[in-house]
């Protein structure tokens, strides 16, 4: 029998909670590590456990892994959420690419504490670049991909309630996007994700900045 997943990451979002999303719907149980002190991430960076001194890092099938993408395309295929073969999956991976690159843009936010003029910019990219891809995408379809659950339904549903945090009304325009939303929520998984108490993880607040900027020994936030 194979060990228990560990996740190696801040008891934060961030890069590790896509891998969550995905370990989650794949009804794979997961324990968690916090990095929570400076010695703690020397004590991995010693034991030669991060391969570019970088989380998140998952422990899983006897390896360690690094790098979000390449995990969660590790645990897609090994679960059956990649598509059936490389068209599928080319797919699945510019849709997900352009969910990350979305998501990517409101953790930046998060943690800079960015003016208006930023949050705005969002919300027009999100309207007009991203959200009217996915909406097209499921006009007929339940999934975006191949009539079948993967990687990339997974990361849409993540990345509309994100926004939804943000924007509440930003789904109005986008019926079969919300349609979809309503039915990921019901999948079992899912549901018991979403509800309190779950893994899942809230917006970063103030105290979980300070543990990534005495963690990384840095002065100043800089993310990108
Ligand atoms: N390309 C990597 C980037 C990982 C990354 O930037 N991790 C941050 C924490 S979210 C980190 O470990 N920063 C420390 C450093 O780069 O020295 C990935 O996607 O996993």
């Amino acid at each position: 029998m194979s060990e228990k997943v560990i996740l190696h990451y801040f008891n934060a979002r961030g890069k590790m909670e896509s891998i969550r999303w995905l370990l989650t719907v794949a009804e794979v149980e997961f324990d968690e590590v916090y990095l929570t002190t400076r010695d703690q991430y020397l004590k991995l960076l010693d034991d030669g456990s991060l391969m570019f001194q970088q989380v998140p890092m998952v422990e899983i099938d006897g390896m360690k892994l690094v790098q979000t993408k390449a995990i969660l395309h590790y645990i897609a295929e090994k679960y059956s959420l990649y598509g059936k073969d490389i068209k599928e999956r080319v797919m699945i991976n510019m849709y997900s690419e352009g969910l990350m690159d979305l998501m990517e843009m409101i953790m930046i936010h998060a943690f800079v504490s960015g003016t208006k003029a930023k949050l705005d910019d969002i919300l027009t990219k999100a309207k007009e670049r991203y959200l009217p891809v996915y909406e097209k995408a499921l006009s007929g379809p339940v999934y975006l991909v191949g009539g079948k659950l993967s990687l990339a339904d997974v990361q849409l549903l993540e990345c509309t309630l994100m926004l939804e945090e943000k924007f509440p009304a930003i789904l109005a325009d986008f019926p079969n996007t919300k349609a979809f939303q309503g039915r990921m929520s019901q999948i079992p998984s899912i549901s018991r994700f979403l509800q309190p108490g779950s893994k899942r993880k809230p917006q970063p607040d103030e105290k979980i900045k300070k543990t990534v900027m005495e963690v990384f020994n840095l002065t100043n936030l800089n993310l990108g």
